[in-house]
């Protein structure tokens, strides 16, 4: 059995960090980071801000990322195997023999905003903060392009508002977290959602 989970969510809502602890919890788990996908810096359209447009779904090569994902669905034994992920021994056949239950996260800032990908997942999730708390948290980060400044109120934080509406039109199965909860509280509530929907697949 497939099951693929989407780990969405503002920047610097925690994406990162619920799916890094639930990769460990969770058995014959791989990942799939949007952030991955992103083109290079030259390849990203600079507005009419005078900003790159790193926030919108063409600043990542969506159709790599799709690919990528395909290739988990056709064969996620062997996927798993070259991407360092152990697996059980009931997972260990590849192809349609295979009787183990193989999970897919997938995480990233844009996944409910690219139509091919909204049929893709089993299970939808959505961590927000609040303005200050994403301001804040983001000046702390350094990306592999830095944020010059004026970034977050010109471009980031207007663009997540557009994709939100956006995201809320196209999906009405997606689970929203607060990201203001402890790192342990989120954990331990998507980690409970999950196991509920596997037993009740099964
Ligand atoms: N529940 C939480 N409470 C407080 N701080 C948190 C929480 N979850 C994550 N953080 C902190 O917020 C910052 C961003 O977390 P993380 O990298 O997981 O976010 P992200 O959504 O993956 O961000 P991005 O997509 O921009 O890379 C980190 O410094 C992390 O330690
Ligand atoms: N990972 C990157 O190459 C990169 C470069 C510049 C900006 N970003 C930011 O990443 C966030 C999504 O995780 C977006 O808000 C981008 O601004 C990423």
């Amino acid at each position: 059995m497939k099951f693929i989970i989407g780990i969405g969510g503002m920047t610097n809502g925690g994406k990162t960090t619920l799916t890094n602890r639930l990769i460990k919890a969770l058995p014959n788990c791989c990942v799939v980071h949007q952030d991955d996908f992103f083109k290079k810096p030259d390849q990203i359209e600079v507005g009419e801000d005078g900003f790159r447009q790193w926030d919108v779904i063409t600043a990542l090569d969506m159709e790599a990322m799709v690919n990528t994902i395909k290739g988990w669905q056709e064969n996620p034994a062997k996927f798993a195997r070259s991407h360092g992920v152990n697996l059980t021994v009931d997972a260990e056949a590849s192809g349609p023999e295979s009787t183990g239950m193989h999970i897919l996260i997938v995480e990233g800032f844009l996944l409910y905003n690219y139509q091919p990908l909204l049929d893709v997942y089993d299970q939808c999730y959505y961590i927000s903060i609040p303005y200050q708390e994403c301001k804040q948290r983001r000046s702390t980060r350094t990306y592999t392009v830095p944020d010059p400044p004026g970034l977050f109120d010109g471009h980031v934080w207007p663009m997540y508002l557009k994709h939100r509406k956006e995201m809320e039109n196209n999906c009405n199965s997606i689970e929203y977290l607060d990201g203001m909860k402890s790192k342990d509280e989120i954990y331990n509530q998507v980690y409970q959602s999950i196991q509920n929907t596997l037993l009740n697949s099964l």
